[in-house]
């Protein structure tokens, strides 16, 4: 069933075949551009880059060129001048599935058309509630749930920035502290591309009371990705994670988990195993990949992270 539907909505493309496609874009990458792409994860294979991040590029330069033209045909129509809203990009998926690492990617190579030199990055992250209100209502084991997640300033933040308001504020989220940063914000001023990312861009909040429904995200994003692995690859991503954290944000005194810092790597192993077990993996079955098929573009990761199919909207 799930692919036939996906079989009546896309089309797919294997990795070979859609690396093809590169060959009719005029765009190049010089050896500095890819290696400063590869500082910002150091896994990240640079055939990745070129095979599957430069023809996606390409496909958005195309897209959001498309909606300009049709922002200048309706100005003609109406006799005026008014400027662009911001063209909004959203990606959703698992934890631990590369989220931010695809959308740092898509970031830099975005900004580097004339088109749509400003493009901005924000995560959903930052707009889970604060650590004592989740504590408070007892959700501190359902983080990354819906109801865990301030969503009425999510999509009071995206109708703002979308409406072309010139200075939107984003809250933003530490890992170290588990927590909402309380002193800082990002500040976003009016970019050509938005990128909206996180794993409840898709959701649309239609199993809460009517009485507090709202528009869904979606209503103001114009292409949405979903990135897609098999839960056991998933799982095995998110305790490798886990595994470098104790190493890094773990480490920080400052860290909510810094208790975990001096585990073993069996210890952390069986821990992580269990975080997944009762909270990322629930959550992925019941309320992030049921939304995969609202997605234009479906991205398919095997082994390595690497790309295997990508599903394009028909
Ligand atoms: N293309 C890639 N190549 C190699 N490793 C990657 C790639 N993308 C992500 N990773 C690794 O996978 C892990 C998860 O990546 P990332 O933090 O981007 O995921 P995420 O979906 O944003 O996670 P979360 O929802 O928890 O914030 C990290 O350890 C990262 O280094
Ligand atoms: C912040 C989220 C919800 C999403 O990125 C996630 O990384 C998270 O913290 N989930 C809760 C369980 C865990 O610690 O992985």
């Amino acid at each position: 069933m799930k692919n036939s539907i996906q079989e009546a909505l896309y089309l797919s493309f294997q990795r070979q075949q859609w690396s093809k496609l590169r060959k009719s874009v005029p765009l190049t990458l010089s050896q500095e551009e890819l290696e400063d792409l590869r500082g910002m994860n150091e896994k990240l294979s640079l055939d990745e880059v070129t095979d599957i991040y430069l023809p996606l590029s390409r496909l958005l330069n195309l897209i959001v060129g498309a909606k300009q033209q049709r922002g200048m045909i309706v100005n003609k129509f109406l006799e005026q001048n008014s400027s662009q809203s911001p063209y909004i990009i959203s990606i959703a998926g698992s934890v631990a599935v590369g989220k931010s690492t695809t959308a740092r990617i898509l970031q830099t190579l975005l900004q580097r058309w004339p088109e749509h030199p400003k493009v901005d990055l924000v995560t959903t992250d930052g707009f889970l509630y604060p650590l004592a209100d989740l504590k408070r209502k007892g959700l501190l084991q359902r983080k990354g749930f819906p109801e865990s997640y301030d969503m009425k300033m999510l999509v009071d933040f995206i109708s703002a920035v979308k409406a072309g308001e010139t200075k939107v504020l984003a809250p933003i989220y530490s890992h170290v502290t588990y927590d909402r940063c309380h002193d800082k914000n990002q500040v976003i001023e009016q970019p050509d591309i938005l990128i909206l990312e996180g794993l409840n861009v898709l959701q649309t909040g239609l199993d809460s009371p009517v009485d507090i429904r709202r528009p869904f995200v979606s209503d103001f994003v114009d292409f949405s990705i979903y990135v897609d692995a098999e839960e056991s690859l998933l799982k095995n991503w998110y305790q490798q994670r886990f595994l470098q954290f104790r190493k890094g944000a773990f480490s920080d005194p400052n860290s909510f988990f810094h208790h975990y810092a001096g585990l073993s790597d069996e210890e952390a192993n069986t821990i992580s195993a269990n975080i997944w077990d009762t909270i990322n993996g629930p959550n992925l079955k019941l309320n992030i990949q049921p939304t995969r098929e609202r997605a234009n573009l479906i991205l398919k990761k095997g082994q390595n992270h690497l790309m295997d199919i990508v599903l394009l909207r028909k």
